[in-house]
């Protein structure tokens, strides 16, 4: 199939378990969620998206024909050496697109597979690390996966609803935005007192990376 790629670009994962890990990001265009048009943000499902996901005019994007087309341009930005190959599939939503020939394509050139989600769509089988971010009061189809990142705080998605599902970690990111530094305070607060949770900062953009 063709696939539709906003961006494909290399930087330091900057969020959650995997942070400061050398990764290579394709950014899918589209997502299930919102329009990505800033008319549609207060009505849609996800209204606090810190991404510009529409079309496929960023840096390394474009319309791919097919699953190995794409990998090799993946390879490509990772460069050499092939050791500690780690690609992060991300968006927009990467599961409207990641499908069994690009995993096969990736893992072929030695790609760790990773997948930025919001939980709302079934995973093919072989990816290797499931970041899940639930949105809202939007129903998971992931209940299981390596770190569950809930952007916090939000209303109708407290951590409560989440602390009993199968994942191996659990993190608040705080909200990007106007309210960023009582929303870092208030991410502060509950991981003190809810040791089971861990806070998660965006790195990149505290350091300027991508
Ligand atoms: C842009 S999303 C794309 C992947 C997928 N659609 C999802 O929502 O997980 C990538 C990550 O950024 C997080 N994110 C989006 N907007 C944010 C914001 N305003 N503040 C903090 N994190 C945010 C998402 O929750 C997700 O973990
Ligand atoms: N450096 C960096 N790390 C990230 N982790 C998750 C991101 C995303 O937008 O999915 C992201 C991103 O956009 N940049
Ligand atoms: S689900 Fe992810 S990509 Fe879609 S609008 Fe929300 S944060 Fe952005
Ligand atoms: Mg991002």
């Amino acid at each position: 199939m063709t696939y539709a790629v906003k961006e494909l670009f290399l930087t330091l994962q900057g969020e959650g378990a995997q942070t400061g890990r050398r990764a290579v990001f394709l950014r899918f265009a589209g997502c299930n969620l919102w329009t990505g048009r800033e008319a549609d943000r207060a009505t849609a499902v996800c209204t606090f998206c810190d991404t510009d996901f529409v079309g496929t005019d960023g840096p390394g994007g474009g319309k791919f024909a097919d699953a190995v087309t794409l990998a090799d341009a993946a390879a490509q930005m990772w460069g050499t050496p092939r050791a500690h190959r780690l690609i992060v599939c991300t968006g927009g939503e990467p599961l409207l697109q990641l499908d069994a020939p690009l995993i096969d394509a990736l893992h072929a050139r030695g790609f760790e597979i990773a997948i930025e989600t919001n939980g709302t769509q079934p995973a093919p089988p072989g990816i290797d690390w499931i970041c899940v971010s639930p949105k809202a009061d939007a129903p998971l189809a992931l209940t299981a996966g390596n770190e569950l990142k809930l952007v916090f705080p939000q209303p109708k998605a407290m951590p409560d609803r989440f602390d009993l599902l199968a994942f191996e970690h659990f993190f608040l990111q705080p909200m990007d935005g106007p309210a960023q530094a009582e929303n870092t305070q208030a991410a502060i607060s509950y991981c003190l007192e809810n040791p089971r949770w861990r806070l998660s900062l965006q790195t990149h953009k505290l350091t300027g990376l991508p």
